[in-house]
């Protein structure tokens, strides 16, 4: 089990002044987990910088460095799916597992890819999830392999990671639309920044047999984590606030967060030290938008729109529902708190916001980082209690400490 503070909840403090501060962000756990993948791949050439201090990145990198017989990703997904497919080509029989709720996310497509590939896949639990025992291939079997995109992409760039390993590279043909876009072409731009070219034409994604070079690589701050600090700027009233080593060429695709905290009151420039949010007094009051390129940041947006008294009409949010937890009946029970109403019809989604109580009930957290942090901003408005605070570790281990930093008051209660 992962050990956040059972029984510990957070008392964050209404903040009712404007917020004139500036933040070093935490890094991205996508970016560090890929590049610790690439540096085992190529026998360690890279110098990492700036890696994350998330829970899933420390992780990884324990495991890449024990190479032991069990690897524990406890609830990393990209972990899971990275080390997976790391096993296909370097294993020798290693065990691999997570928590009960990772042993309920799926990986049956990137299983079924890494077998025609030539690796040795068991299933140790129920077929199609982990717990796996995998022994890498000794000869390659095929180099065409079909995958639908519309799962999870983490299948897909783990697939991408370990071709220019195998003996005759791979072509990846994508079967359905792909969801989450954004960190495929991540994958790509990191790979290439490690010298290692691909080609992705139409719904075809080829990367030839090659070596990766070295080179000296420093992660980016996390867009993702960046989403809870725009939504306190939307929350606020005349907010200046500098977030700390964020690019404004980005290859993260939650860098998204500013076009649609611009529709909600929030300004965006950049300098060489990071990002500036400042108030733009704008307030769209129903709101169009596709997170299929950005599921992450589906949670931060709904709690800012349901304080602010903005209808949300939105698609894309199939995959919420295998992620940390079932993260649209975790909204949809949340949001309830807020005033506000989630409804599903088809493959499409409605956030109605209502009154928001005077006090709002304790936020449940469902072992879920994002259900903490999406939460936390309510404290720009009245005094919110956040249970099991610890969550956040997974991606932002720094997140409440952050706070603090900027003059959030935080108690702890039981
Ligand atoms: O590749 C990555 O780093 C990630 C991909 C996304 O998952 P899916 O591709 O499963 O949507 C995202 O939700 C996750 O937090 C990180
Ligand atoms: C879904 C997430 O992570 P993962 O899939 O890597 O567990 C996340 O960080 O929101």
């Amino acid at each position: 089990m992962v050990k956040n503070n059972l029984g510990l909840k957070y008392l964050v403090k209404k903040f009712g002044e404007s917020l004139q501060s500036e933040v070093q962000l935490t890094s991205s756990k996508s970016e560090s987990n890929r590049a610790l993948l690439i540096n085992a791949l190529s026998g360690n050439k890279l110098e990492l910088s700036n890696l994350s201090a998330a829970r899933d990145t420390q992780t990884m990198q324990r495991l890449m460095q024990e190479a032991g017989q069990t690897w524990d990703v406890l609830d990393a997904g990209t972990t899971m799916r990275f080390c997976t497919a790391f096993l296909a080509v370097k294993g020798s029989g290693q065990t691999i597992t997570g928590t009960p709720r990772m042993c309920e996310r799926p990986i049956g497509l990137l299983v079924d890819a890494l077998r025609k590939l030539g690796a040795e896949i068991e299933y140790l639990g129920k077929e199609g999830y982990p717990p796996l025992k995998i022994n890498g291939l000794q000869e390659q079997k095929a180099k065409r392999i079909e995958i639908p995109g519309n799962i999870s992409s983490q299948f897909i760039s783990a697939l991408l990671m370990i071709g220019p390993s195998l003996p005759e590279g791979i072509q990846l043909q994508l079967t359905t639309e792909v969801f989450s876009r954004p960190y495929i072409e991540m994958t790509l731009g990191l790979m290439k920044r490690f010298g290692v070219t691909a080609d992705w034409s139409g719904d075809t994604i080829t990367v030839p047999h090659q070596e990766y070079t070295g080179g000296a690589y420093a992660i980016e701050s996390d867009w993702s984590g960046a989403s809870y600090w725009y939504s306190i700027a939307a929350l606020g009233e005349d907010t200046n606030l500098l977030l700390g080593g964020l690019r404004g060429e980005s290859l993260q695709g939650d860098q998204e967060i500013v076009k649609i905290m611009e529709k909600m009151g929030v300004q965006t420039t950049y300098s060489p030290s990071g990002a500036h949010l400042t108030s733009n007094g704008r307030l769209e009051k129903a709101i169009d938008i596709n997170f299929k390129t950005c599921p992450d940041l589906a949670q931060t947006v709904l709690v800012t729109a349901a304080l602010k008294g903005v209808t949300l009409h939105m698609t894309g949010l199939e995959s919420l529902r295998i992620k940390e937890t079932d993260r649209i009946a975790a909204m949809q029970a949340e949001l309830k708190k807020l005033g506000a109403t989630l409804t599903e019809d088809g493959n499409t989604w409605k956030m109605v916001p209502g009154e928001v109580p005077a006090k709002i009930e304790t936020i449940d957290t469902y072992d879920d980082h994002r259900m903490a942090m999406a939460f936390a901003p309510v404290s720009m408005l009245q005094d919110i209690t956040i249970d099991d605070p610890g969550v956040v570790a997974k991606s932002y281990p720094a997140f409440w400490e952050d706070w603090k930093s900027v003059g959030i008051q935080i108690e702890e209660v039981s």
